[in-house]
């Protein structure tokens, strides 16, 4: 039942992790909280902050974080993650306390909930006498998977010879070695990590930015052998405002492009806020594209040094490829994977991409980089099957003949028709009384129980 009159004074803190695949999703939570009532603080990094003039229903906090010049390139991101966890309790519990007794807020914040990168929240929330729950924004797939490494490692599985990668894992089915998420750091690291989070498990709930469609198994996994109240309540970005959730400026020019193109005849390509393309990977991605005949709209990231995108690309291509090519730093990728000129996604697998993409039944071409990506790409391939994986070396010639595979071969078919029903489950999911939209009106009869309970 409703209560949005009630709901209205109960203020939710959110705790999103600084990276783009982390800030969007928890926005997107506020936001539907918002839409079920509650009022929504938004305590974030100085780093990465979002943009506030976004969101101008929220009330933003910033949090001082020490972390001015921090690197998120993949390779430092565990170490970005433990600096947060140690520079950014005191000044959270100092503005949250701050805010909590400011006459008008007073004991009306309910609860805190935090990215599960952000794990200093949970002492926070104990230190303030707050219930906090733990946001998920990566594929309970990849959950699983991290979680059973301990297992796979007493049971003398990992670390695996080069030539078994390909083997299945145990009890974790489709995914093979080669999928397992030990590349994050080193096994170490991957345990003292696992170890933080599974250690700090005081939360009351998780909320999961996923759909029981397409993970219910990997979901009761994952919660063995320790039950907690659970709400999937995915894919966020459907029952959100479709309102900026980038920290990055968009060139919504590609649009327009997209406009002259006919129907499913674009293949869409990018991977991601956080891996990079290589020089070489760049050139031969380019020769592919050209040679695939297909038109295509691509997102070549620059990093500061570089001011054009092209400026990266080979000698003679934006000649070769005239008007059959749409260049651009940052696209508006919700848009451009709901536009019926796209017909593919090459792909690094991101879960936000991933939801973006079976949410509009564009079929994928998974071409995973770093952390969960493989997991999801093998999910995506041979679970779910609506997509295929690349896994030659990034060769011109293979990527040609994985596109056309995709966009004109018969072997496309049946890949694009899976991702069409899978659509219409994930639509089923989130409308009246689908599964993700019970789920969130549960989630807000649980926070506002918060409030009585006090
Ligand atoms: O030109 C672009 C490219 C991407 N996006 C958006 O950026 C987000 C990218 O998120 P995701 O696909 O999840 O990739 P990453 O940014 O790489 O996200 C990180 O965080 C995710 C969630 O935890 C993980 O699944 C990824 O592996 C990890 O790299 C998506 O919402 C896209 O719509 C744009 O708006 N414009």
């Amino acid at each position: 039942m409703e209560n949005q009159g009630l709901r209205k004074c109960l203020h939710v803190v959110l705790v999103p992790a600084p990276l783009q695949g982390h800030i969007s999703p928890m926005l997107q939570l506020g936001d539907v909280l918002h839409s079920k009532g509650f009022s929504i603080i938004v305590a974030h990094t100085i780093f990465n902050s979002p943009n506030p003039s976004n969101h101008p229903e929220f009330i933003f906090l910033p949090i001082s974080d020490n972390l001015s010049d921090h690197d998120t390139s993949p390779g430092n991101l565990l170490a970005l993650f433990k600096s947060i966890n140690k520079n950014c309790e005191e000044p959270l519990r100092q503005s949250l306390a701050h805010i909590m007794h400011q006459q008008e807020l007073g004991d009306r914040v309910v609860c805190i909930i935090y990215d599960q990168i952000m794990y200093f929240s949970e002492a926070v929330a104990s230190h303030l006498k707050l219930p906090c729950m733990n946001f998920r924004t990566i594929s309970a797939s990849f959950a699983l998977a991290y979680k059973e490494i301990p297992r796979l490692l007493a049971e003398g599985y990992i670390p695996r010879q080069n030539s078994m990668l390909q083997d299945l894992v145990p009890g974790l089915f489709p995914l093979r070695f080669t999928d397992m998420p030990t590349d994050i750091g080193s096994l170490e690291d991957v345990i003292e990590n696992m170890e933080l989070s599974i250690n700090t498990r005081n939360y009351s709930a998780i909320i999961w930015n996923t759909v029981d469609h397409l993970e219910q198994t990997a979901l009761a996994q994952f919660l063995q052998p320790r039950p907690v109240q659970l709400f999937s309540v995915g894919p966020l970005h459907k029952m959100a405002s479709p309102s900026s959730t980038s920290l990055l400026e968009v060139d919504t020019s590609c649009i327009s492009w997209l406009d002259k193109q006919a129907p499913r005849s674009v293949i869409y390509v990018s991977i991601g806020s956080l891996a990079f393309m290589e020089e070489k990977e760049l050139t031969e991605m380019a020769w592919g594209l050209a040679s695939s005949g297909q038109p295509f709209l691509w997102v070549v990231r620059t990093g500061s040094e570089c001011d054009s995108e092209w400026k990266l690309l080979p000698k003679g291509f934006k000649e070769t490829i005239g008007e059959r090519g749409c260049i651009v730093k940052w696209a508006p990728q919700r848009k451009v994977l709901a536009h019926d000129a796209v017909g593919g996604f090459w792909s690094h697998c991101g879960w936000n991409s991933t939801l973006e993409s079976l949410s509009e039944g564009v079929p994928m071409i998974c071409w995973p980089c770093l952390g969960d990506q493989k997991v999801n790409a093998r999910y995506i391939s041979h679970e779910w099957k609506v997509g295929q994986q690349f896994e030659h070396e990034l060769e011109r010639n293979a990527i040609k003949q994985a596109i056309r595979g995709l966009m004109v071969n018969k072997e496309g078919e049946n890949t694009r028709q899976n991702a069409m029903d899978i659509m219409e489950k994930i639509r089923f999911s989130v409308n009246k009384e689908g599964s993700s939209y019970n789920s969130l009106n549960g989630l807000a009869e649980f926070i506002s129980s918060f409030q009585l309970s006090k």
